[in-house]
């Protein structure tokens, strides 16, 4: 690694306004902050890849006029700004690229942690962009609400990337994607502070708010949210049941969606997913809830984890009683429950994966219910054309009334010589798959991986448009170099 290419001048105005113990030139710490957390990340950061780009930097700014101040000392010396919440980015969101700057620091909004204030009666609360997720729960509930947020990277991820990445919780189904709860946001740009959000809703022109939400670093610094609440849930329940093959699956999924009768948690594992699911949630008891399922007719077991917060007998009736109706079968709420303690185990188990010499990744899309057959057959066959023998286990956990997410979990014997080669080239098939079919990303965002398939998505004249918006807010293209736009 080398040393930091940050200039001394820009070093000396960033220490006056920060303290020198706010600009951390420290190999560590630089380092800690090269990338996120995606497979190849994980790789690299394991090999001790000289090649990954290491921030000149790091900077601490202690609330929003610090960050404004930042960034207008970052404009005068022409150096980039890449903005770090939780770092849990896997799509290259955080990742040093300098683009045309000679020196690039990361921006860690950690100090912003607080909550800002309460409206109880608009129920909105405004949160700084620092805060990570189980404390903006802790937060929240002492004055009795929740967002209700929760990825899989709820422990580390932040406020600020959550709006940044147009994140969707595990109950998005419920509380609705992170973009469906913000109210307004406080953005700092090289061109000044820009505030957004002063009614629930609004005809004054497209909502810019959706402009801010979802870019990535690359249109303004989040400092702080407002977001709708909920009050606390005064119930939660979880509980499983089987589905006779994939098709019936997601059929009684969009039946659900569509009669608006999905539970806040709702997750289809397709028959992979499933095998994997019981083995390690149902341990010994697999062999004999195989055999009842089979005693009843369903020789291609998917499991589907629905659970409910808040008012729970009324809506459960409903959807219970349309999922017999679909010919599901309820398994009780021991794989419901198993579910939700392990929900974030995820990064765990792949860390045990990756000591064994596996290749482990997961990857995302949506379409609507007419292409999801095709997209889900299309991203599992181009999977295992490129890495030959695989699993290739995928979920719906996200539905709405016109369609539904995909979420595939790979698992390969990774090649020894070319491992970062081997899974880059089954994410360019997997990704060619999906373009035309479905989205390149429902909630992962675009980063610098998808950044090739962008165009394909929103056309040249959206590309067009985005650029235009960064070169308002940032005509020397200091934010975030390289991500959302290529
Ligand atoms: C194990 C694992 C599970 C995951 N599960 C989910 C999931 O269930 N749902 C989901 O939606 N995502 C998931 N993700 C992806 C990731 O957690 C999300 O994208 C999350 O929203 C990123 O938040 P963060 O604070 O870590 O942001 P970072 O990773 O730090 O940053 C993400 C991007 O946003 C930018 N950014 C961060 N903060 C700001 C800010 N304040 N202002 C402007 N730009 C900013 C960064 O520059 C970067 O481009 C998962 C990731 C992992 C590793």
């Amino acid at each position: 690694m080398g040393g930091s290419a940050l200039p001394e001048s820009a070093r000396a105005d960033l220490a006056a306004l920060l303290g020198t113990d706010n600009v951390l030139l420290d190999p560590d710490e630089r380092l800690g902050r090269a990338s996120g957390l995606s497979y190849l990340d994980l790789l690299r950061a394991r090999a001790g890849d000289e090649a990954v780009p290491v921030p000149d930097a790091v900077l601490l700014p202690a609330d929003p006029e610090q960050v404004q101040s930042v960034l207008d000392v970052c404009l005068r010396h022409d150096v980039g700004v890449v903005p770090f919440g939780g770092g849990t980015s896997v799509v290259g969101g955080v990742a040093a690229v300098r683009g045309d700057k000679a020196a690039v620091v990361a921006l860690d909004l950690v100090r912003l942690d607080e909550l800002v204030s309460v409206d109880p009666v608009s129920r909105i609360a405004v949160l700084q962009a620092g805060v990570r997720g189980p404390e903006a729960e802790r937060l929240l509930a002492a004055h009795g609400f929740t967002l209700g947020h929760v990825p899989q990277s709820f422990e580390r991820a932040t406020i600020g990337g959550f709006a940044a990445t147009r994140s969707a919780g595990q109950a998005s189904s419920g509380y609705g994607r992170f973009e469906e709860m913000v109210a307004g946001v406080r953005l700092a740009t090289p061109k000044g502070e820009w505030r957004l959000g002063v009614a629930p809703a609004s005809a004054a022109g497209p909502d810019l708010r959706q402009l801010a939400v979802g870019s990535e670093g690359a249109l303004g610094v989040i400092t702080e949210v407002a977001l709708r609440v909920r009050p606390l849930p005064e119930q939660r329940y979880y509980e499983g049941w089987v589905v006779d093959g994939w098709a019936a699956g997601a059929a009684a999924v969009r039946k659900l969606a569509q009669e608006h009768a999905l539970a806040d948690v709702t997750r289809l594992s397709d028959v992979d997913e499933t095998t994997v699911s019981f083995a390690l949630n149902a341990g010994w008891q697999t062999t004999a809830l195989r055999a009842y399922l089979a005693a009843r007719g369903i020789r291609n077991p998917c499991l589907l984890i629905v659970g409910w917060e808040g008012e729970v007998a009324r809506r459960r009736g409903r959807t219970r009683a349309m999922l017999r109706r679909a010919g599901a079968r309820r398994i009780g709420t021991t794989l419901g429950d198993s579910w939700r303690r392990g929900r974030f185990s995820g990064p765990r188990q792949r860390d045990a994966l990756m000591e064994l010499g596996v290749c482990v990744e997961t990857l995302e899309t949506a379409a609507y219910w007419s292409n999801l057959a095709e997209l889900h057959e299309a991203v599992r066959t181009a999977l295992v054309a490129s890495l030959g023998r695989a699993i290739v286990m995928c979920h719906v956990s996200h539905a709405y009334e016109t369609g539904a997410s995909l979420y595939f979990t790979v698992l390969a014997s990774r090649d020894g010589t070319d491992p970062i080669g081997q899974w880059q080239r089954a994410k360019a098939a997997a990704s060619e798959a999906i373009t035309g079919l479905g989205t390149i990303s429902h909630h992962h965002a675009v980063g610098v991986d998808h950044a090739p398939y962008l165009s394909a998505e929103i056309g040249r004249i959206g590309v067009d448009v985005l650029r235009a918006a960064k070169t308002a807010v940032d005509p020397t293209g200091i934010l975030n170099p390289g991500k959302l736009l290529a």
